[in-house]
């Protein structure tokens, strides 16, 4: 089970002294939005490679961009170990997903929640990891939707029969109150960006959610 916090609700003006707060995170989940494929804008390469040098933990990049096949190269060559491109938005995901790792990062590819996981089921032995997003992609603090339960589930089968050690990460809306339900249906990496940052200890909340996704799977 692993915890990968999202720093969008971070404070942005000292995202290393965030960063330190939640030592035990997995990996940094950096949401990279481009106000063409989501309705908001954050931050690119050059703020992932200042936080690659200052962060002890590894970085995962969550391109919510257009044109991935372009972009997300620069995300490894910035320092990212992970990087997830969205494939409504790639032109050619395996081909991506390859380039990915030939340079050595995690090739992760995203769905948004009205996305089936079906017609992909060929490109998964290509990935590292799928995201599944369980709110609509743009914002953080959003209400979890439960309607994306089943296709975590029906992913968990199908990763399950390709085999290996593809991973499967849940954004948005994960919460103590919702990562049980996440785990149940299979998923094993976790994004929480309000709800770790929004706690008084952002670290022992990383921890609560871990002991929480594993207490869901016994
Ligand atoms: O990709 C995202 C939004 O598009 C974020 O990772 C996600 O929303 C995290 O924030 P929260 O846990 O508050 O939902
Ligand atoms: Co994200």
């Amino acid at each position: 089970m692993r915890i990968t916090p999202s720093l969008l609700n971070a404070d942005f003006a000292n995202l290393a002294g965030e960063a330190a707060r939640i030592p035990t995170a997995d990996f940094l989940h950096m949401d990279v939005m481009d106000n063409h494929f989501v309705p908001n804008l954050t931050l690119g390469a050059p703020v992932i490679e200042a936080l690659a040098k200052a962060a002890t933990q590894p970085i995962d990049a969550h391109l919510m961009i257009e044109d991935p096949d372009r972009w997300a190269p620069q995300f490894v060559e910035a320092g990212a170990s992970s990087v997830t491109f969205h494939v409504e938005a790639a032109k050619a995901p395996v081909r991506l997903a390859r380039e990915l790792r030939a340079q050595g990062a995690r090739a992760s590819m995203a769905l948004k929640p009205a996305t089936p996981i079906e017609p992909y089921e060929d490109l998964l032995p290509e990935l590292d990891m799928v995201l599944i997003m369980t709110v609509e992609p743009g914002f953080g603090g959003q209400r979890f939707l439960d309607l994306c339960l089943p296709k975590i589930r029906r992913t968990r089968a199908l990763l399950d029969k390709v085999g290996g050690d593809i991973w499967l990460q849940v954004d948005g809306g994960v919460s103590l109150e919702t990562i049980e339900r996440c785990a149940e249906a299979g998923a094993d990496t976790f994004v929480a960006g309000s709800a770790v940052y929004g706690a008084d200890d952002p670290g022992a909340m990383v921890e609560r959610l871990r002991e929480t996704a594993v207490g869901a799977c016994h």
